[in-house]
């Protein structure tokens, strides 16, 4: 028994973020309906690395398992009707569009909760959906840029970077399954369902809770060093140091045990203060060069005999092949009937009683549109002259 078994929701969303959070709720055991424009997706055309799948590519493939594919114009009068019969009858609703599209469709949260009182209305978007920024495009780069999260990292003088994962679009996709699921529970003491926004400027600044509030509450501006992650909140070390054949991270200035490990004697009876804050990138300068004189595993065995808090820095081929991650059995394979042996991550929540479950991988457009049309009693004739007058999309037999 998965947690949401009998549950509907209907996923509107495109590119990311609410992709994401609708797969969460497809991994706890929802029937979770994709509708999408008959010609499929956007994240159906465009594919992160250019990962081309056989049939869906890989950035679709890893977003939109556990769904069924509706491919329908909700431009369309007999379109529209569709869905009012399917929210009708549905839990939660999820629309990431840019402003003004969630009107214009029909599909706004006063016009489905006049149908549907009951429904989770899950609303995304990038800045929030009044405000002066109300028609920006929401877009991780743009929101990793505009929250200082970028500033955070790097060195001193080099040019601002962005994290290598679409981190805002991930946390704003937690924040709205977090926010269907609360508003769920809500329902079930109350019988109320309500509208729940969810923007990708507040996930991101959120996100940042400590990083932000030693600016807001400590004053502290944020300042860059000559290291890079060397954030101006952090003592030193805190950061990567290059070994004579890779990288590793070290987290806690232990100076003593970094001493001994490292055969440093310079680092021993360092204050950490002093050392971490005051002299930090003279502190970087003496790790740096203590650390670049052993292999990669010689230090970590080191440094965790002395009880240093530190790591490797992996590859996603390291990272893969990693016993930790194959004990936890963070990557699901399944057989997809399109792509093969597909392994993506899975689902990162493990429940003692009730595990989240990959029943299907994500679907080809318009996959399911003859069964859930079939489901609302449409016959096979107006289910024909919907797809002939291209109402419908569905997938060629
Ligand atoms: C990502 C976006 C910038 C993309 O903007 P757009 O390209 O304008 O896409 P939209 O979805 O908003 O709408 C495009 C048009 O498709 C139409 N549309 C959509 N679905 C349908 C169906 N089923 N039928 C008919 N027409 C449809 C819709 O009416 C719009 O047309 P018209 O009515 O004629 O206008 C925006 O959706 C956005 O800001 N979303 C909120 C923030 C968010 O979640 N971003 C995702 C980030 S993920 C990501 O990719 C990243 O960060 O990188």
């Amino acid at each position: 028994m998965t947690i949401l078994k009998g549950y509907t929701v209907l996923d509107c969303s495109i590119a990311m973020a609410g992709p994401l959070a609708a797969q969460r709720l497809g991994d706890l055991g929802a029937d979770v309906i994709k509708i999408e424009p008959v010609n499929g997706e956007w994240q159906r055309h465009t594919a992160a690395g250019d990962a081309k799948g056989n049939e869906i590519n890989v950035s679709f493939l890893s977003l939109n398992r556990n769904k069924r594919s509706l491919a329908i114009d909700l431009k369309s009068d007999e379109g529209h009707k569709i869905i009012r019969q399917l929210v009708a009858k549905s839990d939660v609703f999820i629309q990431n569009y840019r402003a003004g599209v969630a009107d214009r469709l029909g599909v706004d949260y006063d016009t489905l909760a006049a149908i549907n009182p009951n429904l989770v209305y899950v609303s995304m978007s990038g800045f929030g959906e009044t405000g002066p920024y109300v028609k920006r495009p929401g877009q991780d780069l743009l929101l990793q840029a505009m929250s200082g999260a970028m500033l955070s990292a790097g060195r001193k003088g080099e040019a601002p970077q962005a994290a290598g994962q679409y981190l805002v679009d991930a946390v704003t996709a937690y924040s709205a399954f977090e926010g269907a699921l609360a508003a769920l529970l809500h329902r079930e003491r109350t019988g109320e369902g309500q509208k729940v926004e969810v923007n990708m400027l507040d996930a991101i600044t959120t996100l940042q809770m400590q990083e932000l509030s030693v600016f807001t509450v400590g004053g502290v501006p944020q300042t860059r060093s000559d290291e890079p992650h060397a954030h101006s909140y952090i003592r030193a070390p805190y950061g990567t140091f290059k070994t004579r054949n890779g990288y590793i991270a070290i987290a806690m200035p232990d100076f003593d045990g970094l001493s001994r490990a490292l055969d440093a004697p310079a680092l021993s009876g360092l204050d950490v203060d002093q050392a971490g804050w005051t002299d930090r990138d003279q502190t970087f300068a003496m790790v740096r060069e203590a650390v670049v004189k052993f292999n990669t595993d010689d230090v970590l065995k080191r440094l965790e005999a002395e009880g240093v808090w530190s790591g490797p820095v992996y590859s996603y081929a390291d990272l893969v092949a990693d016993p930790q991650i194959a004990h936890n059995q963070t990557f699901v394979e399944y057989d997809h009937p399109t792509e093969g042996r597909v392994k993506t991550p899975g689902f990162p929540i493990r429940f003692g009683r009730t595990p989240s479950s990959i029943r299907y991988g994500a679907p080809l457009t318009g996959e399911h549109t003859d069964d859930i049309l079939k489901d609302l009693g449409v016959s096979e004739q107006d289910i024909q002259s919907l797809a002939d007058t291209g109402v419908i999309g569905r997938r060629e037999k």
